[in-house]
């Protein structure tokens, strides 16, 4: 179970806090290049499930693969996690946020934020170089946080909740302007969403996590017509039949038995 075309694997992955299980019995299965959206109600562990992934944590029970990679720190290696909070540093401007994860990379400072510069007209920021964080809109902040993310440079982002603190009409944006960005540049995408809209618009899958513990409720392949717009998108047949479904397994989550782990 290794191999860099596999993208991301979990295999009977369990993990407990104090004897209490966060997540049980996880299989999940992400090819590279595509993305993988998980909804489930609060606390049923998708920020662990991304903890887990990304080599912060490691599993009581299972086997995670990333890329071939089952150490913690080789995950490390080739993992961005975007967190729930965008986290930028108050004292820099959004160039110097973007530029981070260069300089953490050990590109010169300089060299980071000339690297950095040409990338935010694409992101909607240009402008907003010099801007400190507290100057920027809910929803440049989250770009900001998301081109730092995306310039690390690895092939697997982790994505948590990334546009949760915004209001509908810019989450929106966000969510158009993301799933635009990662068509033009795909990567292996594991995204954690309370809103099943975004789980669907951004997800080529989707996994619905049941409740205490974190177990795997039912799994969606999107298949979406293409459409002009969103709003269109949103309208059609198909999305509201996908939308019913996992709107379905979410609401049985807590009650029905939980689909058993397939072998991968
Ligand atoms: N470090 C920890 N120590 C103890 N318990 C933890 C720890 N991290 C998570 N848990 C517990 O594990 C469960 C899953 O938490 P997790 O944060 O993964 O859920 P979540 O689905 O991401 O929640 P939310 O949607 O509210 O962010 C919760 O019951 C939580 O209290």
């Amino acid at each position: 179970m290794s191999g860099e075309d596999q993208g991301i694997r979990l295999v009977g992955v369990t993990r407990r806090y104090g004897g209490v299980a966060a997540v049980e019995r996880v299989d999940l299965a992400v090819p590279p290049g595509r993305r993988l959206a998980v909804v489930g109600p609060s606390g049923c562990g998708k920020s662990t499930l991304l903890g887990l992934i990304s080599g912060l944590d490691e599993p009581d029970e299972g086997v995670i693969d990333v890329l071939g990679a089952t150490g913690p720190a080789a995950r490390l290696a080739r993992c961005a996690l975007m967190p729930q909070r965008d986290l930028l540093l108050p004292w820099r401007s959004a160039l110097a946020n973007a530029a981070v994860s260069l300089e953490n990379r050990g590109m010169s400072r300089r060299a980071a934020r000339a690297a950095v510069r040409p990338l935010f007209a694409r992101f909607g920021l240009a402008g907003a170089e010099d801007f400190l964080p507290r100057q920027l809109s809910g929803g440049m902040r989250q770009r900001v946080a998301f081109l730092r993310t995306f310039v690390a440079g690895k092939e697997v982002l982790l994505l948590d909740e990334p546009f949760g603190a915004l209001d509908a009409i810019t989450r929106a944006e966000a969510q158009e302007w993301l799933r635009a960005t990662l068509e033009a540049e795909p990567r292996t995408v594991v995204l954690v969403t309370h809103d099943v809209e975004e789980a669907l618009l951004l997800g080529h899958e989707v996994v619905v996590l049941a409740a205490r513990p974190g177990r795997v409720a039912a799994r969606v392949a999107v298949d979406l017509p293409a459409a002009r717009s969103r709003r269109e998108l949103l309208a059609t047949a198909e999305f509201v039949g996908l939308r019913d479904e996992v709107l379905a397994a979410l609401e049985q989550g807590s009650s029905a038995p939980s689909v058993e782990p397939e072998r991968l």
